[in-house]
């Protein structure tokens, strides 16, 4: 029998045909991809795209139509609250952090169950002991040392730059060490400084000594994409129209017409860098 998986393995996501209509509008249609263990896989497409919709679909936010997704080879249907349990964690567009807890607090609110009472005083429904409260404050204070913004531990998220809250959103879900990590439009409202600062940081995020972990990324910004997935998938009215490597879908005409035929920001069309 094959040992059970460790963080260091990732998780195995795929896609299987999957379709979902609201009403009378597909917004995917047939679609596939695979988010293979330690890879890191980017979605992209103009406005529109479907993009959102197949991130909702993994988050389990939004029930396919039809199709089907399986984890590790075996069926997967997703839900938000049992995400984490499974290894999944995700940050969302925005920031989303508690406003009324600290920096530190609002990380340490990312723990699983599991990590935040420890092993055996999670399945015995045992009340938290004082050292594991500090064992998570520590992690939590590394992770936001690793992240460089432990500085801003004891501040109120509000009082801090968006780029700052940003990387405290990714402390949030790195602190319940998921075997994939899903990233919406990580790179939205970031300068093109803090931009090339995310893309540092995600790149090692499958080699991570806290544990490694699978990136599925859905992204508008063209930049961050390329220089970070090692494979990308690009939708365009719900349908994947190419996917490959970033230079092969770089020079793929079928993109370029999906991009130079949408209204798009700057940066997509390549202008960016
Ligand atoms: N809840 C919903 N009800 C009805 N239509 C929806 C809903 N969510 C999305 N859509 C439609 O589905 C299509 C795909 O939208 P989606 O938001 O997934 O695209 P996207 O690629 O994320 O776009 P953007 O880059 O602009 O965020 C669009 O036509 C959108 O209007």
């Amino acid at each position: 029998m094959p040992p059970p998986p460790t963080p260091a393995d990732g998780i195995d996501l795929a896609l299987h045909g999957v379709g979902v209509r609201f009403g009378g509008l597909v917004a995917l249609d047939d679609v596939s991809l695979r988010v293979p263990p330690g890879r890191i896989v980017g979605v992209i497409g103009p406005n529109g795209a479907g993009k959102t919709t197949l991130f909702n679909v993994v988050c389990g936010f939004v029930p396919p139509t039809s199709g089907s997704l399986t984890l590790d080879g075996r069926p997967f249907r997703p839900r938000p609250h049992r995400l984490t349990r499974l290894g999944i964690a995700r940050t969302l567009q925005g920031v989303g952090l508690f406003p009324g807890l600290t920096v530190l607090e609002n990380v340490v609110a990312g723990a699983s169950h599991a990590a935040r009472a420890g092993f055996a005083t999670a399945l015995f429904g045992l009340p938290r002991s004082d050292r594991d409260e500090r064992r998570l404050r520590q992690e939590a204070l590394d992770l936001l040392a690793e992240l460089g913004v432990a500085a801003h531990a004891g501040a109120a998220p509000a009082t801090l730059p968006y780029a700052v809250r940003k990387r405290v959103a990714l402390a949030r879900a790195l602190i319940a060490r998921p075997r994939l990590l899903l990233l919406d439009e990580p790179a939205g409202g970031l300068g093109a400084d803090d931009v090339d600062e995310l893309a540092e940081l995600v790149r090692t995020l499958p080699e991570r000594a806290g544990g490694a972990c699978s990136v599925m990324l859905v992204e508008h910004h063209m930049d961050l994409v390329m220089a970070v997935c090692q494979e990308l998938v690009v939708l365009d009215f719900g349908r994947v129209i190419a996917a490959g490597t970033p230079d092969e879908v770089r020079d793929d005409p079928l993109v370029t017409e999906a991009y130079l035929g949408a209204d798009v920001p700057a940066e997509a069309a390549g202008a960016g860098s």
